[in-house]
């Protein structure tokens, strides 16, 4: 069957047709400027050049060696391209393209991530200059090994042992048990030669906690595991099957003191413990990968948005008024609000994590002049952008799925394997609900300083136990952002006010942690939450100067939108802290129902502004010309069972049983 592909189906070019915005200038927005676009432009023209870089078959349809080996075949390749073209890896991920290329889980990703990342960020002048050479041209190759069998969240309890041996002046790494045996760390099992080792440092028969050590675990030119080394792969998973996750053990293997990363903490050859300036220093890669995390998810979860709203443009489906033509799925006000506030996310996390980015830039620069005072900000904002993040690209990833109907299930859609590959990001780099709870301590510490009157940090500062009065009336943007702050503010006092009643009626202060949980963690959610708001309301009233009107009024819509539907889920503290009445919930659910209306006239353009091409997309359901059922049943084409009219599973199962006497 052959059909003429036209440029783009009637219904996207009506969709394009009522664009009222300057495309390419929303598109600058949210590359953070022209320039940029422009770079991650020639980085796709590139990469779009390298034809080796792209499948022709499914990894579905692969082994899960060949799938490994394709993978990696992929990721050398466009490592060596981005090099030869004069770009840094880092440019591949930056844009979000080589995550595209490879998001089925690339074995080089740990390395040019957090192995290089730890090696910069914890290595002493020495250690960097004899490493980062080696690492950046892949002479060595590395990834970032601390979760074991018994431990990933609880980082002190790790058991891998890292003992000095004043003697040799080497260290002994061991795992003392099974559950020292590290596990999950991508690209472990087959491809590193070395690892980044998170290990408790023994000196002299003391523990002084867990510190960061380079160890090579095989041989540079035979790729053989070292002695005293145990080294595979964990086995299938949810997604990213194409990585080789790992384990690790260690039977008192030495390596030289030399090895131990000593920008912060030191061991000297005498076996003396130098202590770091702050004690949560060598966490410093665990952060910096947060911060990166939330970039990734909102880009994931654009990519699924982007498929499920061309989608539902180009869908007909049922009869909105009897007898009439069927109408495009998104003309229905319920998929509206299936995707449009996910669309808002995706807005509000982009310039969350651009805000976010910034507070890391500028606590790396205070560390360099020794200032550890903005460390516990960052942490805290960090982890609940992260968890934020990857919790909402979960949860919108799956209502794309779900807002393309059957067609959503098929692998073909792309939706499946997004979705697969965020909802690691719950778990890794800090599973979601302790991240939570890091920021509640946060919160809690902060709200009793403020309660002794201290003055607290940017992000808590409206924490203040008696805040300025606002002057923004209740509906604008500003004023329904300090009602979500004045509910947040409630819900921290009482969490406090919990906790110090479960105290005073006898409970240890860990026990009354513990009681407290779950509302701690809603206080952590809605503190972040309450600042993605104002990064989201600061950042568009910051464009509205510089910006054409059109642009500035689709930022204006979807900055709405999220304040609106923010409220809705927060309607029951917002009563009961007295932050809005029932009157005003009533108005904001009105409002929010007709803007979803105006919003879906230019949804189809709004996501054709994030720029992200076919090829990166890899969807059928999403691409460029809404050309689908051509798309779908072309795809469908190359499952191997169609290879031949009659596959053996006939001849060897299905005919006995029809010729069997049952
Ligand atoms: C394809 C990828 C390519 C490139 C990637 C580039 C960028 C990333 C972008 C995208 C990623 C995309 C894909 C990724 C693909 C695959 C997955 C990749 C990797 C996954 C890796 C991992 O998962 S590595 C393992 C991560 N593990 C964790 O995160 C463990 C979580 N646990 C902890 O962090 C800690 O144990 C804890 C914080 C929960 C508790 O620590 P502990 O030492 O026990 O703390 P306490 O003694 O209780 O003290 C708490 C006090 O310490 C303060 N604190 C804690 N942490 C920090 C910190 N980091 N900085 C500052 N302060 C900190 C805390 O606030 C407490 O302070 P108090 O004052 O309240 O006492
Ligand atoms: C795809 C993938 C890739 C990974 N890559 C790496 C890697 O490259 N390197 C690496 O070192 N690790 C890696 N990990 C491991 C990852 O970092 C850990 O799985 C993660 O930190 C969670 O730890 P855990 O598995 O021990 O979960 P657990 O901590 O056992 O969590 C299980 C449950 O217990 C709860 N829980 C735990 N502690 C608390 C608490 N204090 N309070 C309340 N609830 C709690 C959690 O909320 C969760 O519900 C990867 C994991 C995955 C899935």
């Amino acid at each position: 069957m052959s059909v003429v592909v036209p440029e783009c189906c009637d219904d996207l070019k009506r969709e394009r047709g009522r664009c009222l915005f300057n495309k390419e200038e929303l598109t600058n927005i949210l590359d953070g400027g022209p320039k940029l676009t422009e770079k991650r432009r020639r980085i796709e023209k590139m990469l779009i050049n390298t034809p080796e870089l792209f499948d022709d078959v499914s990894p579905d349809y692969l082994s899960h060696e060949d799938r490994y080996s394709n993978e990696l075949r992929k990721a050398t390749q466009l490592m060596t391209t981005l090099e030869k073209n004069g770009f840094t890896y880092n440019d591949a991920v930056t844009t979000g393209t080589g995550l595209w290329l490879l998001m089925d889980g690339n074995p080089l990703s740990l390395h040019i991530s957090m192995f290089l990342d730890t090696i910069k960020g914890q290595s002493n002048p020495q250690q960097l200059q004899e490493w980062l050479p080696l690492a950046e041209k892949f002479k060595i190759i590395g990834t970032y090994a601390q979760t074991e069998l018994g431990h990933g969240t609880f980082v002190r309890g790790l058991e891998t042992t890292a003992t000095y041996d004043s003697t040799t002046k080497e260290f002994v790494l061991h795992s003392p048990t099974i559950t020292a045996t590290k596990w999950w760390p991508g690209a472990l099992g087959k491809t590193s030669n070395h690892a980044v080792v998170m290990a408790q440092l023994y000196l002299g028969g003391k523990c002084y906690g867990p510190h960061i050590f380079m160890v090579q675990l095989r041989d540079l030119e035979t790729h053989r595991t070292l002695p005293g080394i145990v080294v595979g792969e964990i086995g299938p998973r949810l997604g990213m099957n194409s990585n080789d996750n790992g384990f690790l053990q260690f039977n008192h293997h030495r390596i030289p003191l030399t090895n131990m990363f000593m920008k912060h903490s030191q061991v000297t050859e005498d076996g003396k413990y130098v202590k770091p300036l702050h004690s949560k220093l060598s966490y410093g890669t665990m952060v910096q990968t947060r911060v990166g995390i939330v970039y990734h998810a909102s880009r994931e979860l654009s990519r699924a948005l982007i498929i499920a709203i061309r989608y539902s443009a180009v869908r007909h489906q049922s009869e909105m008024v009897p007898g009439d033509p069927e109408p495009q799925i998104l003309d229905y006000q319920t998929q509206q609000y299936k995707l449009l506030p996910h669309l808002a996310s995706f807005f509000a996390l982009r310039f969350s994590a651009r805000a976010l980015l910034e507070v890391f830039i500028g606590t790396s620069a205070g560390l360099g002049s020794g200032k550890m005072n903005m460390l516990p900000e960052l942490h805290a904002l960090s982890s609940g952008l992260k968890a934020v993040a990857t919790n909402d690209a979960v949860k919108g990833t799956d209502i794309c799925r779900l807002a393309c109907g059957g067609h959503g299930y098929l692998s073909s859609s792309n939706l499946p394997r997004i979705y697969t590959a965020i909802a690691a990001g719950i778990t890794y780099e800090g599973e979601n609900t302790v991240l939570f709870l890091q920021v509640a301590r946060y919160l809690i510490k902060s709200f009793r300083a403020s309660s002794q009157g201290q003055t607290l940090p940017f992000s808590v500062s409206y924490l203040r136990v008696q805040p300025p009065s606002s002057h923004a009336p209740l509906m604008s943007d500003r004023g329904l952002v300090d009602a979500l702050g004045a509910g947040v503010r409630w819900m921290v006092g009482e969490a406090e006010r919990r906790l110090q009643q479960l105290v005073d009626s006898g409970h240890s202060p860990h026990a009354a942690w513990n009681a407290c949980s779950v509302h701690l963690v809603q206080c952590a959610d809605a503190h972040t939450r309450y600042y993605i708001c104002e990064q989201f309301v600061d950042a568009v009233s910051k464009l509205g100067e510089t910006v054409s009107s059109g642009v500035h009024e689709v930022l204006r819509q979807l900055c709405r939108l999220y304040i609106l539907h923010r409220v809705i889920q927060t309607a029951g503290i917002l009563l009961r802290c007295g932050a809005v009445d029932g009157k005003a919930l009533t108005s904001i659910e009105e409002e929010e129902c007709h803007l979803l209306a105006t919003l879906r006239i230019q949804a189809v353009s709004i996501v054709d502004a994030i720029d992200i091409k076919d090829v990166f997309l890899k969807s059928t359901l999403g691409a460029w010309d809404g050309n689908v059922y051509q798309r779908i049943y072309e795809e469908a084409q190359k499952s191997p069972l169609n290879k031949s009219d009659v596959t053996q599973g006939y001849y060897q199962y299905l005919r006995p049983l029809m010729k069997a006497n049952l």
